[in-house]
């Protein structure tokens, strides 16, 4: 049993960004962190795509942003808005052209510099001190890149959907979110998949450069319809099934690719979804619009061509990458690819003499799938607000390196998100120097059908608690896992059923360190493990549970555990201890094994005590052992 004196406390302080928070110099400064401010919250942003789509952009949950200190030559300074004034002004540098409407957002919120064309040279000498980059698919966003920035860099927002030219691993490893912008230019792509293929069926560029020429060459530039024949879209993602429902409306038959789509959602749209093979093996026409993955990569060859139907005609609005080119070239000479119609070349710009640009059976465009107004309009809001969101520590719906985890589960563990972290702080601290945390098994007692409970979010911050005291690291939801991994850290996760309320999505966490020897002899559980419970009390995380004792005290500030003979006085003359050299006491709770037996105190202090305020604690007869510990 547990008895407590509590002080009178404000709960919504625990929510206030603290003053330390943002003038921490060091790793704290480049972690994303997903802590509520509950004082501070903003509605969630939205926005109303190209196909008027309203598409949830940000959650709710603000944090801290711990932006460094400004230290580099000057940018574009605006004034400074209501939200981001008690902090630095993030650096933004975009480096591709993006849309007027999407840098105000971005000035709005911080120090915009646009430098387009940069070197990768120039990139990495730039990089150092910006918070976020902005991209479209021209900028390679390089592991070196990540490296020159030193962890300074916090987002890379790609304004447009392919993130090939991203290296997401090295941001995975980085802590560095990558967001994207992966609706406002679908519709686009899809638009200009189908201008090229009218254009190459009828020979409009050709046509256009004869009579430019000052030809009149009606019978060389006859075409073939459309009409009736097969279109094989191969990726039946946004575009692709954008461009099937366009195809269809120029009476096409249309089948379609893709080992990841719902058949229903290709029948919806009067689509048949057929293997790879049978695909190029009955298609007319041949419209790309996967991703350029490792999979993916050539995956259009010397084979694969061999496999099509001859005179075939290929679309390519995706990624170059996904053609062997040489192979088009082979297969446009001998006539099995009659035409094609290519957006997107391996390297971009391709070689001048390239020979796959200049065949006579070959139209090009210098990748202008997105280019238009209103789909530059909308990606550039979708990313300013995505890559402002994350600079602000939400968690981005079009995150690409990190779990998306819906807003209103998002609010809903935001408490136990600092429960989390202060547990996996706590539990690090237990563990005697020199044994090396290899096995961590978190405990989730919830009332609710285990399978609704996203874990992630707390998975990460336990992480979180338990690596960054010991290591340099800055861990965020982004690379916990990876860190984790790297570390050699095992984090299991078992959730149990309990007859609590339902209405909480969790009753208690409790952390387990298996394997390693405890400063604190207490807190090792009858199963040898160190083990350390926590709750969400009136929003508050409070510790629960060490060993095998219970206590209730609340996690701020920082905490004594004492085990004592219990007997009267104990709280009286630790207290006294204390208060003697200032140390202000926020909490104190007692938990016992049985009455005049074993018990541990658990006392809640603002201020760190000092030395000989400690070794007076443990030189109380009564007190068996004790240990400091910071949250
Ligand atoms: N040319 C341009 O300016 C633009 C190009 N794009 C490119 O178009 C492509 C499609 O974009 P979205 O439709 O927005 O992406 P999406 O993610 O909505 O669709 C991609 C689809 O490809 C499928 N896929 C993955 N591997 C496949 C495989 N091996 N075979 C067949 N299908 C496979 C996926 O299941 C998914 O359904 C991307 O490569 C993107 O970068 C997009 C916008 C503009
Ligand atoms: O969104 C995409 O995947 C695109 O390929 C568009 O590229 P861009 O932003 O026009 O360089």
């Amino acid at each position: 049993m547990a008895s407590s004196i509590t002080k009178p406390k404000i709960f919504s302080s625990l929510f206030v960004i603290s003053p330390s928070s943002t003038s921490q110099p060091s790793k704290s400064k480049n972690s994303l962190s997903f802590l509520d401010n509950a004082s501070n919250s903003r509605p969630i942003g939205t926005l109303i795509s190209r196909n008027n789509h309203v598409s949830q952009r940000s959650c709710p949950i603000k944090s801290v942003l711990e932006a460094a200190t400004a230290t580099a030559t000057e940018i574009d300074k605006k004034p400074q808005n209501d939200t981001a004034s008690e902090f630095p002004r993030p650096r933004i540098l975009v480096s591709e052209k993006l849309g007027e409407a999407g840098l105000e957002v971005l000035r709005g919120f911080g120090d915009v510099e646009c430098a387009y064309e940069l070197s990768s040279d120039e990139l990495c000498a730039k990089i150092s001190v910006c918070d976020a980059l902005i991209v479209r698919s021209g900028t390679k966003v390089s592991r070196g890149v990540f490296e020159a920035a030193k962890g300074k860099l916090k987002v890379v927002g790609r304004a447009g959907v392919g993130i090939d030219n991203v290296d997401l691993a090295a941001a995975t490893e980085f802590g560095c979110l990558v967001v994207n912008a992966p609706t406002a230019n679908t519709v686009a792509a899809a638009e200009h998949g189908i201008a090229l293929l009218a254009a190459m069926a009828r020979n409009v560029a050709q046509a256009d450069a004869s009579i430019k020429a000052g030809k009149w060459q009606r019978n060389k530039y006859v075409g073939v319809s459309l009409v009736g024949k097969t279109l094989a879209v191969m990726g039946f993602g946004k575009v692709g099934s954008e461009v099937a429902r366009r195809a269809k409306g120029l009476g096409m038959h249309v089948i379609a690719h893709d080992p990841y789509a719902a058949a229903d959602r290709a029948r919806g749209v009067g689509v048949e979804l057929v293997p790879f093979e049978q695909a190029i093996a009955t298609a007319d026409f041949i419209s790309l619009h996967m991703p350029l993955t490792p999979a993916t990569s050539k995956l259009f060859n010397d084979e694969t061509f061999a496999k099509m139907k001859k005179g075939v005609r290929i679309v390519n609005v995706a990624r170059g990458g996904v053609i062997d080119e040489d192979a088009l070239v082979r297969a446009l000479d001998t006539g099995v690819v009659a035409q094609a119609a290519l957006d997107v070349f391996t390297e971009e710009p391709p070689p001048k003499d390239s020979k796959l640009v200049q065949h006579e059976n070959v139209i090009v465009t210098p990748h202008l799938g997105a280019s238009t107004k209103e789909a530059q309009e909308g990606v550039a809001i979708e990313i300013a607000e995505a890559v402002v969101g994350a600079l602000k520590g939400e968690l981005s719906a079009t995150a690409v390196n990190a779990p998306m985890v819906p807003p209103e589960v998002l609010s809903e563990l935001a408490p136990y998100v600092t429960l989390a972290e202060k547990l996996g702080k706590l539990g690090v601290q237990l563990v005697a120097g020199g044994s090396g945390i290899k096995s961590v098994k978190v405990v989730y007692k919830t009332a609710r059908d285990p399978d609704d409970l996203d874990t992630r979010l707390l998975r990460a911050m336990i992480t979180k608690g338990i690596i960054e005291p010991i290591s340099a690291s800055i861990i965020n939801l982004v690379n916990a896992d990876f860190t984790a991994k790297q570390k050699g850290l095992r984090i299991s996760e078992e959730r149990v059923v309990v007859d609590a309320s339902p209405e909480f999505p969790v009753d208690s966490i409790e952390v387990q360190i298996s394997g390693v020897e405890s400063k604190f002899a207490s807190s090792v559980s009858e199963t040898g493990d160190i083990s350390i419970e926590g709750k969400v009390k009136y929003g508050v995380p409070y510790l629960r549970c060490v060993g095998g004792f219970s206590v209730d005290v609340s996690l701020e500030g920082n905490l004594i555990l004492c085990r004592q003979v219990d007997q009267p006085g104990m709280i009286g003359r630790v207290g006294n201890i204390l208060g003697e050299q200032n140390v202000n006491v926020s909490f104190m709770s007692v938990g016992r094994t049985a009455q005049r037996k074993k018990a541990i105190m658990a006392i809640g202090v603002d201020e760190e005590p000092n030395k000989e305020t400690l070794t007076k604690i443990g030189q109380v007869p009564a007190i068996e052992e004790f240990v400091f510990l910071k949250l």
